[in-house]
């Protein structure tokens, strides 16, 4: 199997930790997310994102996927599932150059309805919005990653087969 973390990025909505969850449960390995991590440690997302304001909040972020990383290093396995914006730090990016890094494509019309109870970042015009931060953070989703699964359609569950055979086939 891989060593050290199988890592899935992707904007915000698409899946990251329905099918990290699916894909640890599958491959028998732990299951671990950067914002469960966060709100666990530092409390709810949207009050540690208001309270901090982005640049203390990224540097945080960037702290917890480091230790998550680093504790899923040498023999263990894990999957690990970032927060949309995660990819925005330097170091985290040159982190992930170690990792196998998923990159769950997806679009406007597949996440706006999950977007209907709102994100902490999304103020105003949710689509409008998450149409911004997709487009900006795009080219730092294909820097990182090693492999891209189309996340529009399918089952949490059935997108995870769809990586483990990925996965699968380069071994
Ligand atoms: N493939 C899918 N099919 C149907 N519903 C899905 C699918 N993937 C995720 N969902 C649902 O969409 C919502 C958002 O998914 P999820 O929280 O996994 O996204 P995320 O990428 O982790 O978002 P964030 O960046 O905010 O952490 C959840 O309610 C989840 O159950
Ligand atoms: O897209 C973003 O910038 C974010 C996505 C979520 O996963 C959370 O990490 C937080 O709400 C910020
Ligand atoms: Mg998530």
């Amino acid at each position: 199997m891989h060593e050290g973390a199988i890592v899935l990025i992707g904007s915000t909505g698409a899946g990251k930790s329905a099918v990290g969850e699916a894909l640890g449960r599958l491959l028998g390995i732990p299951f671990l997310d950067s914002d469960h991590e966060l709100a666990a440690v530092h409390g709810p997302i949207p009050e540690l994102y208001a309270s901090l304001g982005e640049e203390q909040f990224r540097q945080l972020e960037a702290e917890t996927v480091a230790s998550l990383l680093d504790g899923t290093g040498g023999t263990s396995h894990a999957v690990l599932s970032l927060g949309g914006g995660a990819v925005l730090d330097d170091g985290t990016r040159r982190l992930l150059g170690r990792a196998t890094v998923v990159w769950l494509e997806t679009d406007l019309a597949t996440v706006l309805p999950r977007l209907a109870g709102g994100r902490p970042l999304f103020g105003g015009d949710v689509a409008t919005a998450w149409q911004r931060n997709h487009e900006l953070r795009r080219p730092l989703y294909e820097e990182v990653a090693t492999h891209r699964i189309d996340a529009r359609r399918g089952s949490p569950e059935a997108l995870a087969e769809e990586i483990a055979a990925a996965l699968n086939a380069q071994r």
